[in-house]
C-alpha cells in the first residue's frame, strides 16, 4: 500500500481540469531562493528615507523635500547600493523565471527597477554633466519605495508560509502521538512518543507510521517508506531488517526494538508535515503569477507603445519618460501582497477551527463538490464499540474462548472494532494468548497464529464469498439491532462470533442536513454489513448507501464519480479508506483516524468532528472569494493606470500625473491588506 504514490496519482488525475504544476515551482516559488528578507527589508528602508527627502517624486517636489549642492550624489550613491542590495532577490527571481521561460512577478518587478535605475543614471548624467540639456526627470524615488514595498510584501509573504507552518506543528502536536511499547511480560501499553527509550520493544500495527527507527525483532509485513526517502515503493520487512521512524507500516503487525531515540520519528513526522504545506504550491498562487505573467507583457507592449506615441508626438526625452512611467506603474505592488495575506489568514482560521490543510489546493476544488462519500465507523459513528453479544457455534470452545481467540488477534490491530473487543476481554479478566504472523486483512479482519492454530476474524462478507456457513436468521437478528458482527474462524471453519453497538456522532445529522442544503450530495460508503449501514443512514437521512464494501470498492467508486464528472470529497478514518481518500479530488481524514488515513488526506479534522467539513467548505469559498477580489483590487490598478501613464487619453489632454498614480498605488495596497484581514468564517 503506497500512500504517498498514490496521492501522487491523485494529483495527476486531478489535473484534468486545471493546470497545477508541481515541477513549476522553480521560477515562481520565491521564498525558497531569497534568504531572510527581514534585515534587508529594514536596511533598504533605512537607506530609502533619505532619498524619499532628497529626490524628486516623479519629478515632482514635495513639500518635506529639500536639497543641497551634492545631495544629489547621495542619492545617487545610495539608490545605487539599494538596487544592488535590495533589488538582488528579485533580480535572481526575475533570473530565475526567465531561464524557465516563465517571465511573472519577479521579472515585472526587476523590469520596472532595472529601467528605472538606469534611466535615473542616464538623467543624472544629463542633468549634471550635459548643462545644455532641458532637465531630465530622474526616477530614483519611485526605485526606492518600490525596492522597500516589494520587500515588505515578500517578507510578509515568507512569514505566513511560516506562520502556517508552526500552526501546523502545533496542530500536529494535537494528532495522537503514542507508541505501543511491549514490556517484559507481553503486554502492551501505550507510552507518549517522547518517553520511549533505545531497546524498549514497540508493536506497530497494520497501517500506523512507525515511530521510531528500529529493527524488526518479531514479525514481517511490507512498509512504505516514501514520506522518509521519497522513494515509493513497499519495502518488504522481516527480523533483523531496520526500519525508519516516519515510515507506514502496510498490512503485517511487527514489534521492533527501539534504536533511534524515541522523538525522531515523531519529529519527522511533524517536519514532514510541515514541509509538504510550505512547498505546496497553490493554483490560486499560480493565479496571481499569471496575472503578473500578463501584466508583464501587457505593460512591455504599453510601454513601446508610449514610447513610440510619445516620440511621434514630443521628444526623445519624452518617449522615455512615458515608457519608464508605464513601466514603474504597471509594477503589481499590490498584487504582490493580494495572495499571500489571504493565505496567511486561511491558514489561521483553519487552523482555529480544527481544520489542518495538508494540500491548499483543497481550498479551490471545494467549491465544485458534487458529491461528499463518507464512510461510517469512525467518520459518522463514534468508533467506540461496546460488545453486546458474543457466543460458540462448536461444543469445542466456550463462548469465552472464542472471544479469548478473537482477543490474542485483536490485540495487533488499530481497528476501532479492536478496541471494544479488548475492552471486553478485560472486564472479563481473560487471559490472551499471544498471537503470531498477525496481518490484517483490510476489508475483512484480521488472520493469525494462535495457539498452532491457523485463525480469522472476519466480516459476514467474507463468509458469503468463501460459502462458509452460518445461522443467517441469527446473524439478520443481531445486525438489525444495529450491531456490527465478526466471525471467528479457526481453519475457515465458522466458531463463533462477536456483535458489537457504536453511537452516532451527536453532530452528524445537523452536516448532513447542511450538505444536502448546499447540494452536495452525501454517500455513504463502509465495510460494515448492509443492515448496520441502512440503520445508521436511514438515521442521518442519507439516501445513498454502500454496504459490505473492500478498500477498492470504495476507491472504485470514488473513481466512477470521478470518471462522471463530478468533483468527489471523502471522508475517512480507516486503513481501508486510505486508497479513496487519495483518489478523491479531496480527501478529508478524521484526525483520530490510522495514520495511512491521514498521510493520504487533503485536509485533517483534527477534533475528529465531521462537522467541521462545514467549516471548511465555508472556508474554501471564502478564502477563493477573497483571493478573487484582492487579485481585481491589486491588478485592478495596474488595468486603469497603465493606459492612461501610457498617454491614451494624452490627445484630450488627460494624462495620469505620476503623482496621483502613485497614491492610488499606495491606496490599491492598503484596500488588499484590509480585505484580506476581513476574512471570517462565523
Ligand atoms: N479488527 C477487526 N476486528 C473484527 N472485525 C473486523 C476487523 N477489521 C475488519 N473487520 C470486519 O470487516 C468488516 C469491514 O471492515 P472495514 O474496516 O472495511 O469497515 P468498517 O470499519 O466496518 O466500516 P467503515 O468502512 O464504515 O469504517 C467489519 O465490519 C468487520 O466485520
Ligand atoms: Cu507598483
Ligand atoms: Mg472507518
Amino acid at each position: 500500500m503506497s500512500t504517498t504514490h498514490e496521492h501522487q496519482q491523485h494529483t495527476d488525475h486531478s489535473s484534468m481540469d486545471h493546470d497545477h504544476d508541481h515541477s513549476g515551482h522553480s521560477g515562481m516559488d520565491h521564498s525558497m531562493h531569497m534568504g531572510n528578507l527581514k534585515p534587508k527589508f529594514f536596511i533598504s528602508l533605512i537607506l530609502t528615507i533619505p532619498i524619499i527627502l532628497m529626490s524628486p517624486m516623479m519629478g515632482i517636489d514635495l513639500p518635506f523635500q529639500f536639497q543641497f549642492a551634492g545631495s544629489e550624489w547621495i542619492v545617487l550613491i545610495l539608490a545605487t547600493i539599494l538596487f544592488f542590495y535590495g533589488g538582488m532577490p528579485f533580480l535572481q527571481g526575475a533570473k530565475m523565471e526567465l531561464s524557465s521561460k516563465e517571465p511573472a512577478m519577479m521579472t515585472l518587478i526587476s523590469l520596472g527597477i532595472t529601467v528605472a535605475y538606469i534611466y535615473s543614471l542616464y538623467a543624472f548624467v544629463m542633468n549634471n554633466f550635459v548643462p545644455q540639456t532641458a532637465h531630465v526627470m530622474d526616477f530614483f524615488w519611485e526605485l526606492a519605495t518600490l525596492i522597500v514595498i516589494m520587500l515588505l510584501g515578500h517578507w510578509v509573504e515568507m512569514n505566513a508560509v511560516s506562520n502556517a507552518g508552526s500552526a501546523l506543528e502545533k496542530m500536529a502536536q494535537l494528532l495522537p502521538n503514542t507508541a505501543h511499547v511491549v514490556d517484559d511480560n507481553g503486554d502492551t501499553k501505550d507510552v507518549s512518543l517522547q518517553e520511549v527509550q533505545e531497546g524498549q520493544h514497540v508493536l506497530i500495527k497494520a497501517g500506523e507510521k512507525i515511530p521510531t527507527d528500529g529493527t524488526v525483532v518479531k514479525g514481517s509485513t511490507s512498509v512504505n517508506e516514501a514520506m522518509v526517502t521519497g522513494e515509493a515503493k513497499d519495502v518488504e520487512k522481516e527480523q533483523k531488517d531496520t526500519v525508519i521512524g516516519g515510515s507506514v507500516n502496510g498490512s503485517g503487525t511487527i514489534t521492533v526494538e527501539v534504536t533511534g531515540t524515541g522523538e525522531s520519528g515523531y519529529l519527522s513526522q511533524v517536519m514532514t508535515l510541515v514541509e509538504n504545506a510550505q512547498n505546496e504550491k497553490s493554483r490560486v498562487e499560480t493565479l496571481s503569477d499569471r496575472v503578473a505573467k500578463w501584466l508583464f507583457y501587457i505593460a512591455l507592449a504599453a510601454g513601446i507603445l508610449a514610447f513610440i506615441g510619445g516620440f511621434i508626438t514630443s521628444d526623445l526625452s519624452t518617449a522615455f519618460e512615458r515608457m519608464v512611467t508605464v513601466l514603474i506603474i504597471a509594477c503589481p505592488h499590490a498584487l504582490g501582497l493580494a495572495i499571500p495575506l489571504v493565505i496567511a489568514r486561511s491558514t489561521s482560521l483553519g487552523a482555529k477551527n480544527g481544520l489542518l490543510l495538508q494540500n491548499r489546493e483543497a481550498l479551490e476544488t471545494a467549491k465544485n463538490a458534487d458529491v461528499i462519500l463518507m464512510d461510517k465507523t469512525g467518520t459518522l459513528t463514534e468508533g467506540n464499540f461496546a460488545v453486546n453479544n458474543y457466543r460458540s457455534f462448536s461444543e469445542d470452545y466456550t463462548a469465552d474462548q472464542v472471544l479469548t481467540y478473537i482477543s490474542a488477534l485483536e490485540q495487533n490491530s488499530s481497528h476501532p472494532l479492536a478496541i471494544g473487543i479488548l475492552n471486553k476481554a478485560e472486564e472479563l479478566s481473560l487471559d490472551i494468548p499471544e498471537a503470531s504472523d498477525v496481518e490484517n486483512l483490510p476489508g475483512v479482519g484480521l488472520k493469525g497464529t494462535v495457539d498452532g492454530k491457523n485463525i480469522k476474524v472476519a466480516s459476514v462478507s467474507y463468509l458469503n464469498k468463501q460459502s462458509i456457513d452460518y445461522d443467517k436468521n441469527d446473524f439478520n437478528e443481531l445486525s438489525k439491532q444495529g450491531n456490527s458482527v465478526s466471525f471467528l474462524l479457526i481453519d475457515e471453519k465458522n466458531i463463533g462470533l462477536v456483535a458489537q453497538g457504536d453511537q452516532i456522532k451527536p453532530s452528524a445529522k445537523s452536516m448532513i442536513q447542511s450538505l444536502k442544503d448546499q447540494d452536495i450530495e452525501p454517500v455513504m460508503l463502509t465495510g460494515d454489513n448492509q443492515q448496520v449501514a441502512q440503520a445508521v443512514a436511514k438515521e442521518l437521512g442519507i439516501d445513498d448507501v454502500h454496504a459490505e464494501l473492500m478498500p477498492e470498492d470504495k476507491e472504485k467508486m470514488v473513481k466512477d464519480y470521478r470518471d462522471n464528472g463530478q468533483v468527489v470529497m471523502m471522508v475517512g478514518d480507516g486503513v481501508n479508506d486510505a486508497p479513496s481518500l487519495a483518489r478523491a479530488d479531496i480527501g478529508i481524514a478524521i484526525g483520530a483516524g490510522t495514520d495511512v488515513a491521514i498521510d493520504s488526506a487533503d485536509v485533517i479534522l483534527v477534533k475528529s468532528d465531521p462537522s467541521d467539513i462545514m467549516h471548511f467548505l465555508t472556508l474554501a469559498k471564502r478564502t477563493q472569494r477573497k483571493m478573487v477580489q484582492n487579485i481585481w483590487w491589486g491588478a485592478g490598478y495596474n488595468i486603469v493606470a497603465i493606459p492612461l501613464a501610457a498617454g491614451v487619453l494624452a490627445p484630450i489632454g488627460i494624462i495620469l500625473s505620476p503623482a496621483v498614480g502613485a497614491i492610488v498605488m499606495s491606496l490599491s495596497t492598503i484596500i488588499v491588506a484590509i480585505n484580506a484581514m476581513l476574512l471570517k468564517i462565523d
